[in-house]
């Protein structure tokens, strides 16, 4: 690196990555992620970086482009089960400061930041590297991309077009973090002498500052356990380069274990399954929601099996859901005591319960609420008391306090997925109808999530139709 490419490379950012998705949206088209801008034009060679600090890259392997998805890992010709495909030693991770930095300012403002973002404690050490002339991981922060295509950077407009207020709050809650780090750093470092500056006296403003949250949230692996002085062990989030290139996918052809060699954990990333010529090497980011994904990762997984949504618990709602589907006078809203009291086991009732409840998901329904649907329709305290809490929440082929009381419950929950919908301004076919036109990557990524989350809640609907079909073919046949 010249000695004035990393220090020029944190300005640029700053000055050209201004707090707005129009300026973002313009310089990178999602359809080609491929040419998506690096922090540098010619960055060095990763893969070359890495063999020469140590650490073992598979022949086979190449890094390429993977379409939408940017760069990737791919292989160039096949590659057995249980190969060993990257080796990283322990000092080519990019870490938390540690305890012996603890005295620095860095540490003093990542002390400052919620652990809920965790993303921009390591955030400010790719910063401070990233400013530092001659740093040793210049050759990988080189190659980072220029721009996120998270939310925070999103037009206002666009966080409302993804009409969905649980991830629009997240995002406007960070774009706030954001917006005040800046000032706490600004006043931080006001009087700070050039030789104790954590950016090598360069300005760090709310910009580049979500350009390292982002860069963090979405490659970082949070895998390493250390031992802590009470011996717990936790897990902390690192930057592993080059494995970091590898993209996602829920059925992966790889995983990373991690080696302890003399005192040093060394990440390894071996091949799950067989892996055929030109395949990307993919890893598995977490079983997340498409919220998750957005939020911390920049993309969206169409028919993704660990999508749901939020509900609020309501009695009121409950009674409505249940007009809805068909109950004269339901009376979710005056439980007897009895029933009061399993709402609170189920902590959706009483000092500090969680309303909180969803739909989708691994789950379908939230074991919470489909107890609480059931215990609430029935008025024999005996058959309930018969159950336990766990038989009582599960969505098994069992109807555990009858056919009756487990179609009333579905049908239920069916109308609370009618209101979800209902909660969306837009249509699945207005959605797709948008899609199709010549859109900004931006809006054609919050279109997707919300258009994404309503096929869910649909989907969710439709099993739940063939699961009160099924319980009653089975009645009928009893
Ligand atoms: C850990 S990086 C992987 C390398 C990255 N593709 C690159 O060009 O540097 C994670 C990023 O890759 C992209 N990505 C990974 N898996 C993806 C997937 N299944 N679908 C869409 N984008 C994906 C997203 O932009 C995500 O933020």
């Amino acid at each position: 690196m010249s000695s004035s490419a990393a220090s020029k490379t944190l300005t640029a950012a700053v000055d050209v990555a201004k707090w707005s998705a129009a300026s973002m949206t313009r310089r990178r088209p999602m359809n080609c992620l491929a040419s998506a801008p690096r922090l540098v034009s010619h960055p060095p060679d990763l893969i070359r970086w890495v063999r020469r600090q140590g650490g073992f890259v598979h022949p086979k392997l190449r890094i390429a482009n993977h379409g939408s998805n940017g760069l990737g890992v791919s292989s160039d010709g096949e590659i057995s089960a249980g190969t060993d495909l990257i080796s990283l030693p322990g000092h080519i991770p990019l870490r938390l400061p540690g305890y012996d930095e603890r005295c620095t300012v860095l540490f003093q403002l990542s002390q400052q930041v919620p652990e809920e973002l965790w993303a921009m404690r390591l955030g400010l050490k790719l910063l401070q590297e990233r400013a530092t002339t001659g740093s040793f991981w210049w050759p990988y922060i080189s190659n980072l991309p220029e721009t996120f295509s998270v939310p925070i950077f999103f037009s206002g407009e666009d966080i409302k077009n993804l009409q969905y207020a649980p991830l629009v709050y997240q995002v406007n809650k960070r774009c706030r973090f954001l917006l005040d780090f800046e000032k706490t750093v600004g006043a931080l470092l006001e009087n700070v002498e050039q030789k104790s500056h954590p950016f090598s006296g360069q300005d760090v403003n709310a910009s580049s500052l979500g350009w390292a949250m982002s860069a963090v949230s979405s490659r970082a692996f949070r895998l390493h356990s250390e031992s802590l002085s009470d011996g717990q062990r936790t897990n902390i989030p690192m930057l592993l380069p080059l494995i970091d290139s590898c993209n996602h996918s829920f059925q992966p052809h790889a995983k990373i274990v991690q080696q302890q060699i003399t005192g040093s954990s060394d990440m390894l990333v071996v091949a799950e399954k067989e892996i055929e010529q030109d395949n990307p090497i993919t890893l598995n980011y977490g079983f997340l929601s498409n919220d998750l994904f957005l939020l911390d990762y920049g993309f969206v997984i169409p028919s993704n099996p660990y999508d749901y949504v939020e509900l609020k618990y309501d009695a009121t709602l409950l009674d409505a859901a249940g007009m809805a589907a068909g109950l004269s006078s339901p009376s979710f809203s005056s439980p007897a005591q009895w029933q009061e009291e399993i709402l609170c086991q189920l902590n959706l009732l009483g000092d500090g319960a969680t309303l909180k409840v969803s739909l989708g998901g691994s789950e379908l329904v939230d074991g919470r609420l489909l107890a609480a649907l059931r215990v609430l329709l029935v008025k024999d305290k005996e058959l309930v008391q018969s159950h336990n809490l766990q038989s009582l929440m599960a969505l098994s082929d069992e109807a555990p306090l009858g056919i009756l009381v487990e179609t009333t419950a579905l049908r239920i929950i069916i109308a609370l997925c009618v209101v979800a919908l209902e909660h969306f301004p837009t249509k699945v076919t207005q959605d797709e109808s948008v899609l199709k036109g010549s859109i900004p990557p931006s809006m054609s990524l919050a279109i997707q999530f919300r258009m994404q989350k309503k096929l869910m809640i649909i989907d969710v609907m439709r099993k739940l139709s063939q699961r009160i079909k099924m319980i009653s073919m089975r009645k009928s046949h009893a």
